[in-house]
């Protein structure tokens, strides 16, 4: 097997170079102003290391990234209670889909789609301020990735909150069907302002650590969840964590993995590591392009796939 420290430099080498970047999101339109020719990508190990290549001191937005944190406090808060509002199954649609709503009486079909992670923040929200229950779920991500530096970057979440028309309606209808119980508007402002959190590859990485190790964070040894519980989230990241693209995704990629729409995917390999990969540019399912891409090299090339290893066959 190679070194993973060569792996990781010819990975970020070669995405450094390649002409082919996908197209930043811009219906956010802070998202838009981000320069495409970033990449950055962090490997947070057993031992508590974290090997990096590319731009991995760069902050970025994590936007649906935070949800398989907001997934894990809401478990928390709501253990299995929380699967009477929200499905485990995917949706086969666009992240920020309306369609299949109406037909399932506003239960949204699974945690990671824009309307289950709207629900999954009601749940957090509730018995707090909208402030606590924000403070609440970035003092998760610096107490996980073991860093104060993780922060809010207020200027995205503006420019969310003024332009998250779909979001509004997504939230408006389930409010409809009573799968909302708290005031839309707080709903909708914790959830802009814990998509626009910000951390660095190497943060996001250490971060998802508790996913690979059983539900417990080896670079400071603390338990996080059992690990019946980490082994559930990433059955649903691996289902449901590219929306659309899950199936291409768990094909190429071959772990569970959740992305977002500022280009940041994080995927999980069990037993082993967290991997936090980010390039601005996305594909036509709203997925990191050349993030998707990176993940392929690095699986293939270390045996990493929950599938099984390569063989000589693969070439
Ligand atoms: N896929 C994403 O990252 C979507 C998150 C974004 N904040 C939205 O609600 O549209």
């Amino acid at each position: 097997m190679p070194q993973l420290e060569t792996v990781v430099a010819e990975i970020a080498a070669e995405m450094a170079a390649r002409p082919d970047r996908g197209t930043v999101a811009t219906y956010i339109p802070e998202l838009g102003r981000v320069d495409p020719n970033q990449f950055a990508i962090a490997v947070a190990l057993e031992d508590g290391s974290t090997v990096c290549g590319g731009d991995c001191g760069t902050s970025f937005s994590i936007q649906s990234v935070s949800k398989v944190f907001t997934l894990t406090l809401a478990l928390g808060l709501a253990g299995d209670r929380l699967w009477n509002r929200v499905g485990r199954e995917p949706s086969g649609s666009r992240f920020n889909s309306i369609v299949q709503l109406e037909q399932e009486r506003g239960i949204p079909r699974n945690p990671f789609i824009n309307a289950g992670a709207i629900a999954v923040t009601d749940t957090i929200l509730s018995g707090h301020q909208p402030r606590e229950a924000l403070g609440e779920i970035l003092r998760f991500l610096q107490f996980l990735a073991d860093d104060d530096g993780v922060h809010i970057d207020r200027a995205v979440a503006a420019s969310e909150e003024r332009s998250g028309f779909n979001n509004r309606a997504l939230a408006n209808f389930m409010k409809g069907f009573g799968v909302i119980e708290n005031t839309v508007d707080y709903v909708l402002g914790v959830y802009f302002h814990h998509c626009a959190i910000a951390m660095t590859a190497r943060q996001l990485a250490k971060a998802g650590s508790f996913l690979a190790h059983q539900g417990r964070n080896p670079a400071t040894g603390h338990s996080v969840v059992t690990a019946e519980r980490a082994r559930r989230i990433n059955a649903i990241m691996l289902t449901c964590g590219h929306y659309d693209g899950s199936g291409e995704f768990a094909y190429r990629v071959g772990l569970p993995g959740k992305s977002g729409v500022g280009g940041a995917i994080l995927a999980i390999v069990p037993g082993k590591a967290s991997v936090a990969v980010w390039s601005p540019g996305l594909d036509a399912s709203g997925n990191s392009h050349l993030g998707r891409i990176a993940l392929e090299k690095l699986t293939a090339r270390m045996g990493w796939s929950v599938f099984g290893a390569p063989t000589m066959a693969d070439g």
